[in-house]
């Protein structure tokens, strides 16, 4: 009875927003698509967005092998309805309707290669990806994980240019896992809980391009000079770190799956209207003179609120951005330059 009243009484906008309402406690329909699903990332990703009450349609696409992956993630028990979608021909209505996609499709790094080294076969394939979300998506918010990061979300912007629907609020490169990294080599030299740990990550996603700004780590911690040398080395090898250990099996998968679910999440609740919502992101930005940069980023219901000034920075800090500028420029006119080829 009190459903037909208000049906009845609103504009169609708000019918459906009240539907939405009535059928899942004032949390908004929110669909969302990993492209790249059924990979070492995409796999576990796909389980933590699962697992997240703020989605409810979860669209899962890759070149192989989904089915089966979205027949299992679809059994749990959880509130978002599950599709899996296979080949280039289903890509568009694994896309159509998303709110928020993640792209973790691509190859990953063998020991002794750069993410760089990965730029020859991801460059195209996010491209492929990136010109079907301007086509049947092109207001969501697009999470790219795919490497070199530094490279690929330029592409990216490229591509959403030319399509006309490029909207800078809306294109994230995905530098969470850098933060997780610091907070947790941090936590373990400082002795404080993990859990308590923020540090922010500037920069880029690529060895020196990764600056951790553990001056302004909390809990402060007295470290020394050599200890923040080292911790700020550790979390730049970090993915090398992971690529040697798994010698030859890949790169970061749990751990990147991880990020990727807080990085969503994140997003998700920007668009819902939570306030505050703070996270460092690899975004176009002003704040350099570099186009894209990775800061700490303001999440709102159209993306990217604001981004934010990179604060006090340690002498060690200023060395090292100054260090990283180089190497980042090339990285964004080479993903410029292949977008526009
Ligand atoms: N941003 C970050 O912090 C991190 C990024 N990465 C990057 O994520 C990417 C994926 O890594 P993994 O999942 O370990 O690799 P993977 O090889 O295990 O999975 C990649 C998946 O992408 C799929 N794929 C390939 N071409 C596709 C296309 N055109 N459309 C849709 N799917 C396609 C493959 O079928 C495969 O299932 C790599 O480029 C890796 O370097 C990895 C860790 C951290
Ligand atoms: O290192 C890699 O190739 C994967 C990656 O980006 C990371 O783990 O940070």
């Amino acid at each position: 009875m009190f459903r037909c009243m208000l049906v009845r009484s609103s504009s169609s906008a708000k019918q459906s927003l009240m539907r939405r309402n009535l059928s899942s406690g004032s949390v908004p329909e929110r669909k969302v698509a990993i492209l790249g699903a059924a990979g070492g990332i995409g796999q576990p990703l796909a389980l933590l967005m699962k697992l997240n009450p703020l989605v409810s349609s979860l669209s899962l696409y890759d070149i192989a092998n989904t089915p089966g992956v979205a027949a299992d993630v679809g059994h749990i028990n959880t509130r978002s309805e599950v599709v899996g979608y296979m080949g280039d021909d289903n890509l568009a209505k694994a896309l159509e309707g998303a709110d928020l996609v993640i792209i973790p499709a691509g190859v990953p790094r063998k020991p002794g290669m750069t993410r760089d080294d990965l730029f020859n076969i991801n460059a195209g394939i996010v491209k492929n990806l990136c010109s079907a979300i301007a086509k049947y998506c092109p207001h969501a918010l697009v999470n790219m994980i795919s490497n070199p990061v530094n490279s690929t979300v330029p592409i990216a912007a490229e591509i959403f240019k030319k399509a006309g629907m490029y909207d800078e609020k809306k294109l994230f490169g995905v530098t969470t896992l850098d933060v997780v990294r610091a907070k947790t080599f941090y936590a373990g030299k400082a002795n404080v809980p993990v859990a308590e740990v923020n540090v922010p990550v500037i920069g880029g996603h690529a060895g020196v391009t990764i600056l951790p700004l553990f001056s302004q780590a909390t809990p402060q911690a007295n470290l020394s000079g050599d200890v923040l040398t080292a911790l700020t080395k550790r979390t730049q090898d970090g993915g090398t770190e992971v690529v040697e250990a798994k010698a030859g099996k890949g790169s970061a998968t749990l751990s990147m799956a991880y990020a990727g679910a807080l990085f969503a999440d994140a997003c998700l609740k920007g668009l819902n209207g939570v306030p505050d919502v703070v996270e460092c992101s690899y975004v176009q930005s002003t704040i350099t003179e570099l186009p894209f940069f990775a800061s700490k980023v303001r999440l709102g219901k159209n993306g990217v609120e604001e981004v934010l000034d990179l604060g006090p920075l340690s002498d060690f800090e200023k060395e090292g951005l100054e260090a990283l500028k180089p190497e980042l420029k090339s990285s964004i006119e080479k993903g410029v330059k292949f977008a526009n080829q």
